[in-house]
């Protein structure tokens, strides 16, 4: 097992042998779920949290036990918020995005805050801050003291933290922190962008970022995937919408990096795929697992430099071959999930069957539930790492979604 920690950010494939990630260990922010608010919170149950902290440790280890490093995020944003400079700015921008008008409420969370531990604030940035925690003085008490019906945070709880996937991606080497769609996941990105300013480990990087968490269009990382060192496929989706992908497109093509195509998937627009990576993974050099159910309405678009500076788009027909084409294969194999029958691919796609993590060409990790989408891997050659999800699965995210590859060796 090798603890060898790589200082740069390198992600130039999907399936390269993955050395560095970013993981987020679910904790408080789970039990801050009530049934009121699961879809603003982008839930549909509420998981046991010891339950799925035990099937997180097994997910992190068979990572590190293959040599993987693990970065957590609560302690990244911990070291980063022990830095007095970054403190005092991470919590200016909490108290400048609250959802609350009052300056002396603002005042009286800001100090609440800034009283509290490195290790206190961080828990507290992630599990929230509900409005019976913010003292009232005895003669002096606010109207949240005496009415309890309404929303009861004043710092929504981030339940989604854990789909790291989603805030940020490695592109070549520089961080995209993304734009996310939704209020309840808006401060996962802004954290993420603040431990990229403030830790020595992305400070002393020089990290460059390609993107910012509050951009206007959105996009996010369960849309983005790497399929080569010069191709990028980004899916357009029910949260990455046509504006994000262009202006992403713009800018990698404005820096010289070595990838000159886009291909934008676009995949209905619904609940049950989120994000492409829900129904389209890579799995190896030339194979891609695929939910059946979706092949025939992704439409395909090809994203190159324009001569005259824009952007040049062309609609493609068919799925298959524009991947071939532009990776320059002879052929490619897409891998339909749940073995050909439509029920079972469905009730497997809903448990993630398809959202496949890949730690290097043809070995990926998978939900150990999905048993009928796993044995089509291995009748392709692919060599399925199972992990438990019987808790984590109920956020609707697999492996590749709980993670945020940093450092893919390239051959
Ligand atoms: N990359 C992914 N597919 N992530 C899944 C995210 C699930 C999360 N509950 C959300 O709706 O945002």
């Amino acid at each position: 097992m090798s603890n060898r920690s790589h200082p740069l950010l390198q992600i130039r494939s999907e399936i390269d042998p993955l050395k560095t990630i970013l993981l987020h260990r679910p904790s408080r922010e789970l039990e801050q779920l009530i049934p009121k608010y699961l879809d603003e919170m982008l839930f549909e149950d509420i998981p046991y949290l010891e339950q799925m902290q035990k099937e997180h440790d097994e997910f992190a280890l068979q990572l590190t036990s293959r040599g993987i490093e693990v970065l957590y995020f609560e302690n990244l944003l911990k070291e980063t918020l022990a830095q007095q400079d970054a403190r005092v700015q991470i919590v200016n921008t909490v108290i400048d995005e609250l959802h609350v008008n009052s300056a002396s409420l603002k005042e009286d969370i800001r100090q609440l805050l800034l009283s509290r531990s490195s290790g206190e604030l961080a828990q507290t940035l992630l599990a929230g801050l509900s409005k019976n925690e913010v003292p009232h003085s005895a003669d002096e008490k606010r109207l949240s003291f005496y009415i309890k019906e309404g929303f009861p945070f004043y710092l929504d709880p981030l339940p989604n933290l854990y789909f790291s996937r989603d805030y940020g991606t490695v592109i070549g080497n520089r961080l995209s922190v993304n734009t996310m769609k939704a209020r309840a996941r808006k401060r996962e990105s802004m954290l993420l962008e603040q431990i990229a300013r403030y830790h020595r480990r992305f400070t002393s990087a020089g990290v460059d970022l390609w993107h910012h968490y509050n951009e206007k269009d959105s996009i996010e990382g369960g849309d983005i995937l790497i399929l080569s060192p010069e191709v990028i496929a980004i899916g357009c989706s029910a949260r990455t919408s046509p504006e994000g992908i262009e202006e992403l497109a713009e800018r990698i093509f404005e820096k010289d990096t070595g990838f000159r195509e886009v291909l934008v998937l676009q995949i209905p627009f619904a609940r049950a795929y989120m994000h492409l990576d829900t129904v389209f993974t890579m799995v190896d050099r030339d194979k891609f697992s695929i939910f059946p159910g979706i092949a025939e309405h992704i439409k395909v678009f090809s994203i190159k430099p324009g001569s005259k500076g824009g952007l040049s788009i062309i609609p493609r027909e068919n799925l298959k071959k524009t991947l071939s084409e532009s990776l320059g294969l002879r052929g490619i194999q897409l891998i339909e999930t749940g073995g050909g029958d439509l029920l079972t691919a469905e009730r497997e796609q809903w448990n993630d069957g398809t959202n496949t993590l890949a730690i290097s060409p043809g070995c990926v990790v998978t939900y150990r539930r999905n048993t009928v989408s796993n044995d089509i891997l291995r009748k392709h050659n692919i060599e399925v790492v199972e992990i438990p999800g019987s808790e984590l699965v109920r956020g609707r995210g697999g492996p590749r979604c709980m993670s945020m590859p940093l450092y893919r060796e390239t051959e």
